[in-house]
């Protein structure tokens, strides 16, 4: 591969992840060379390496037979210091080209067989608002809808409630239907296929499943931690799953939180699940909800055309309910529908009246104090050592922490938390936040810490 074709590579990867994620991950790699279909990229560090292989490594591999290379792997190198060390870096795992033709042959409609749910005509990738935290998301699912060779299987979707996991699944069944109308796109719940199976074993009709399951080009399995603890239906769906993957079917799995955290799913389909890429839907942050207020207040104004919105009202939703998109949506409805009754302007005072009790419950979501008692005993230290004035690392990296945490789950302002560590000016609590956006990147441990911590305080 010439560094032109690398060019090529980078530019293509620019227009699919996004401009933050590529400078990100993908700027900092150098196509060092490309021996016996091994391409190595140098990497500055091996965290960096690790994450651009299981979150990229597809993609990139794709991008690089696309542009005529012949490439089969990819090798993660972080290039060897020649003033500290004459020993080569330590090699990483290399990611094996998809050796199989893509999903093709036309498979006869077998609908009147198929145990596929029903598709929300309203979940398109259309009506996907798109924003910072799921982005990425956005852009795997859409270009598995593409429907083009097989690039990366299976592609998990994982996040917390309401964040649309869902949605995006039917987005990527209707795009697929649409393009490819004669490809056999199999969506259902984890739990319906259970159900299915169950049926299936009950009424002797275990080869009927078989086959029904070994005849679609793209499976899509929703809520798969449904199958947990479920031993019978964890094996079939191995099965299933392995003889698809052989075929080179799609598959697109969600969940609500990533393959490894999955409590009594079996080591195999965990590993298997991860084989693909994994893809987290985050919270959503500010910008991104007021993005889908103002996207679906469109439908409620059709509706309701007699009714005035006033200004600061939408902002004022986004600001206060920062629970999930299905608590967002549901407060919009009630508010249009409220204020049609009694025939009344929306206003902040009737939000608030009406939606007292929604505000109420995301409020009480997670508080300050909350967040400085989780981050104090996660990291083992005294609540009065992350509040008071010390400034010694150890107690400086989780009050940063902490301070980052309560600017992204709660609604309070920089002056407002920084009050409530100690008195802390509001610029302190800014640089706390940045730091720890900066560390997050550069910092395997930290982006742990945050993740788990996130998940304690959300559950
Ligand atoms: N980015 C977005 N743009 C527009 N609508 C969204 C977005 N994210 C979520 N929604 C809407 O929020 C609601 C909940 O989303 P969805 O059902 O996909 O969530 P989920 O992640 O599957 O949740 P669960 O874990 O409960 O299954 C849906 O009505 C969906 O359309």
């Amino acid at each position: 591969m010439t560094q032109e074709q690398w060019g090529q590579v980078q530019k293509a990867l620019l227009e699919t992840i996004g401009r933050n994620n590529f400078r990100t991950w993908i700027e900092p790699l150098e196509f060092a060379e490309l021996t016996d279909g091994v391409a190595t990229l140098h990497v500055p560090t091996s965290f960096l390496g690790n994450y651009v292989r299981q979150n990229f490594g597809d993609m990139l591999l794709y991008q690089m037979t696309a542009v005529g290379a012949d490439v089969r792997r990819i090798r993660f190198q972080v290039p060897a210091h020649p003033a500290n060390s004459t020993r080569p870096a330590p090699q990483k795992p290399a990611i094996a080209a998809p050796t199989r033709p893509a999903a093709a042959a036309p498979a006869a409609a077998r609908d009147d067989l198929l145990p596929a749910a029903p598709l929300d005509p309203r979940f398109t990738f259309d009506s996907f608002v798109v924003g910072k935290p799921n982005e990425l998301a956005h852009a795997a699912a859409k270009r598995v809808a593409e429907g083009g060779p097989v690039t990366f299987n299976p592609l998990f979707l994982y996040g917390g409630v309401g964040l649309g996991k869902t949605h995006l699944m039917h987005a990527i069944a209707h795009e697929l239907r649409t393009r490819h109308p004669h490809l056999n796109v199999l969506y259902l719940s984890a739990e319906q296929f259970m159900y299915r199976f169950v049926q299936a074993l009950r009424d002797r009709k275990m080869m009927d499943f078989k086959e029904i399951f070994r005849a679609v080009d793209v499976l899509m399995v929703d809520d798969v931690q449904f199958i947990a603890g479920k031993d019978s239906t964890q094996e079939e769906f191995f099965h299933t799953f392995n003889a698809l993957v052989d075929q080179n079917r799609q598959i697109v799995i969600s969940a609500d939180r990533a393959p490894g955290e999955i409590k009594d799913l079996e080591n195999r389909i965990k590993s298997r699940l991860q084989c693909g890429l994994v893809v987290d839907l985050h919270p959503t942050d500010y910008e991104l909800r007021l993005g889908i207020l103002q996207s679906k207040v469109v439908a409620q104004k059709a509706q309701y055309p007699e009714l005035e919105l006033a200004d600061g009202v939408l902002e004022f939703l986004a600001h206060r309910i920062s629970t999930n998109v299905r608590v967002l949506e549901g407060a919009l409805t009630r508010l249009f529908a409220f204020a049609s009754l009694v025939g009344r302007e929306i206003t902040l005072e009737l939000a608030q009246d009406c939606l007292a009790d929604i505000l109420r419950a995301s409020d009480r979501k997670i508080s300050i104090e909350e967040i400085q008692k989780k981050v104090s005993e996660h990291y083992n230290i005294r609540l009065s050592d992350m509040i008071g004035p010390k400034r010694v690392r150890s107690f400086a990296r989780p009050r940063q922490v902490a301070m980052y945490l309560c600017k992204q789950l709660t609604s309070r302002s920089l002056p407002e938390i920084g009050r409530r560590f100690g008195g802390r000016d509001h610029t302190t609590v800014m640089h706390g936040v940045r730091r720890i956006e900066e560390l997050r990147m550069q910092d395997a441990q930290i982006e742990e810490d945050i993740e788990l911590l996130r998940r304690a305080l959300e559950a």
